[in-house]
């Protein structure tokens, strides 16, 4: 048999989580706060001797930096790191850099919390060449970059890269760490625990708060913890 621990961390808090934006594919970086946030994360996985071995993030600054500062202050900088866009945040389309609030005052809370939080109902897709579409970033070059994604939509490209690339260093017994985002982590989530396409509504993934699984044989022994509260 063999043990291994899967670590997810949201992001620290970003500029657009400050200001209440949609953020989605939009490269926003960490406010001061998201940076204490990230540093706070290694520092616990220091005290906590959960130590990761191996890490995954996405293409997008905010979960590349958070990334960095907790491994740098847990002493592991050092150890091998994956980036793929398939672990970026859900695309938001044509909410993009809106005001979530804004939002709400035009379109209605239920309209809304629909668009932020249904399964399977994207968002309005993002108009090609848009102030916020980031289809010519040169990260994605030669990507297909979609114009919206609902949480379902985000699951059938997270949930692959997962099985393919995460599962096999769990199965080695790796302790791994995925930094990514609010809707990319609650895809992994949704599976991980079993949770409904009703349930998984309800589902929050705070900023900066290590969630921890244990694994044995590739597969989840247990239920998620907060590293905090363990
Ligand atoms: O993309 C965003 O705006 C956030 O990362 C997640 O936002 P949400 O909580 O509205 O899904």
């Amino acid at each position: 048999m063999t043990e291994a621990t899967l670590i997810l961390v949201r992001h620290g808090q970003s500029q657009w989580n400050l200001e209440n934006r949609f953020t989605g594919w939009w490269d926003v970086d960490l406010t001061e706060k998201g940076e204490a946030e990230a540093v706070a994360a290694g520092k616990l996985m220091l005290e906590k001797g959960v130590l990761p071995t191996v890490a995954f993030t996405s293409l997008q600054t905010r979960a590349i930096r958070t990334l960095h500062m907790a491994l740098d202050n847990a002493g592991r900088s050092w150890i091998p790191e994956t980036k793929s866009w398939l672990l970026n945040e859900r695309h938001y389309g044509g909410l993009t850099g809106l005001d979530k609030q804004e939002t709400r005052d035009k379109h209605g809370d239920e309209q809304v919390h629909i668009w932020r939080r249904s399964f399977d109902t994207p968002p309005p897709p993002i108009e090609k060449g848009s102030q916020y579409d980031p289809g010519n970033d040169p990260r994605y070059a030669g990507i297909d970059v979609p114009l919206t994604e609902s949480l379902k939509d985000t699951i059938a490209r997270v949930l692959p890269y997962y099985e393919e690339q995460v599962v096999p260093q769990l199965k080695k017994g790796e302790t791994v760490i995925i930094s990514a985002h609010g809707n990319s982590l609650r895809a992994l989530v949704k599976h991980l625990s079993g949770i409904s396409d009703e349930d998984i509504t309800g589902l929050e993934i705070p900023t900066g708060q290590p969630i921890v699984y244990p694994f044995k044989d590739g597969a989840p022994a247990g239920e998620r913890s907060y590293l905090s509260e363990g």
